[in-house]
């Protein structure tokens, strides 16, 4: 298939200009997010440098060769910077080396005017800067469930095309487009299409890791940072199966800050706020991580693991003790807990359990754990169903 390197050209530069558009709304439509920043002058200094490589067939060599790889070098870096964004780092002083490495080797006549010399550089440059985007996306798997296979193996692809180049493209010097080697079509080819390629997944990486950050939100409550019920109760279904799988009892734990409605009238909604977030702190300091802690709504909170009972009588009651010593800023209060604890009943069944025990802590005076006795659940298994 022959391919015209000059139609080439003006499609790379027609795409890419189109692509700075996209960006140019994207970024801003993203309340400047800096990945797409950096994306976004990735594309442009990649435009700059197809329009100056084209100027090769008009005799022209230093724009092209110092000047246009240069900005390809610049576009590399700034891909780098995007990706350490993206991965929760700074950007490093590594988007300026390529660049500057290729703009000092063309003071030298013998780098200059050697095509396969330039060839070679420009491929080692292209593959280190690849290598480092693959590193830097797999640090950034975490957050990245769907766009990681595509984006990995785009870059794999971009990684093996210059291993290619690198092996085959002798580089015969002359004039003409891109020095007529014979790879010429091909490299404008893969440009554009490793353009396309990385921006739109760029966008879709920036797209799936906004949108886990709106469901993890969603399941947080605002003020405390716990899970909120929603979350809670996302997360139930694995416990429950454990519960099964290990015949071990599955524990419901419900906590209600004693009076409260007094601290926020004696103290002020923040002061009550402050109490609500310190009782998040001692709760999180004594449970253990197999828990899962949650804020139902206002002065509630809720708890479950899978484990024995008496466990979990001793960790309430550390809890509750703690409580009563804690004192944020000097602010007295005290917490009622209700326990529920079962190998056969739904979680939603011990929470009613536990809500019935809780109802007996308040009732006999508060600061206190109560737990729901065997039969009373079986009971209240039976009125649900
Ligand atoms: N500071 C603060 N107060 C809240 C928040 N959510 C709910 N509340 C308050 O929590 C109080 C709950 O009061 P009640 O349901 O009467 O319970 P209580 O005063 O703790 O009484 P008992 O539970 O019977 O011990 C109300 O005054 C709510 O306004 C919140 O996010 N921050």
């Amino acid at each position: 298939m022959a391919l015209d390197v000059y139609t080439l050209f003006i499609c790379e530069l027609y795409v890419l200009g189109f692509l700075s558009i996209i960006m140019i709304f994207a970024w801003s439509g993203a309340h400047y997010d800096r990945v797409l920043g950096f994306t976004t002058i990735a594309i442009i200094a990649t435009m700059a440098s197809v329009w100056l490589g084209s100027l090769r067939s008009h005799g022209h060599l230093f724009l092209p060769v110092a000047v246009g790889n240069t900005l390809v070098m610049l576009a590399y870096g700034m891909w780098l910077n995007a990706f350490r964004v993206f991965a929760g780092l700074r950007p490093g002083p590594g988007w300026l080396f390529g660049a500057l490495l290729w703009a000092l080797l063309c003071c030298f006549p013998s780098f200059f005017y050697s095509m396969p010399k330039r060839i070679m550089v420009s491929c080692l440059l292209c593959i280190s800067y690849t290598v480092a985007l693959i590193t830097l996306l797999t640090r950034s798997r975490a957050c990245l469930q769907i766009t990681f296979w595509p984006a990995q193996q785009l870059l794999c692809l971009h990684l093996i095309f210059h291993l290619s180049r690198m092996c085959f493209d002798s580089g015969s010097s002359g004039h003409g487009a891109m020095g007529n080697s014979p790879f010429a079509s091909y490299v404008i080819l893969e440009s554009t299409l490793f353009v396309i390629g990385l921006t739109f997944t760029i966008l879709a990486m920036v797209n799936e890791r906004t949108q886990i950050r709106y469901k993890q939100a969603s399941l947080r409550d605002p003020l405390t940072g716990v899970w909120n019920r929603r979350g809670l109760f996302a997360q139930v279904g694995m416990a429950e199966k454990k519960s099964l799988q290990k015949q071990l009892p599955l524990v419901a734990l419900v906590f209600d800050l004693d009076h409260f409605k007094n601290i926020n009238d004696r103290y002020g909604h923040n002061q009550g706020d402050r109490v609500l977030l310190d009782f998040c702190r001692v709760v999180e300091k004594v449970l253990p991580a197999e828990c899962t802690f949650s804020r139902l709504g206002g002065e509630e909170f809720a708890a479950f693991f899978v484990g024995d009972v008496q466990k979990a009588q001793s960790l309430c009651e550390d809890i509750r003790l703690l409580a009563m010593i804690s004192r944020p800023d000097n602010i007295e209060y005290t917490v009622s807990i209700g326990i529920a604890a079962g190998r056969t009943h739904s979680f939603s069944t011990l929470m009613m359990m536990a809500d019935k025990a809780l109802y007996e802590a308040k009732a006999d005076g508060r600061n206190r754990i109560e737990m729901t006795s065997a039969p009373q659940a079986a009971t209240l298994d039976k009125l649900k169903l």
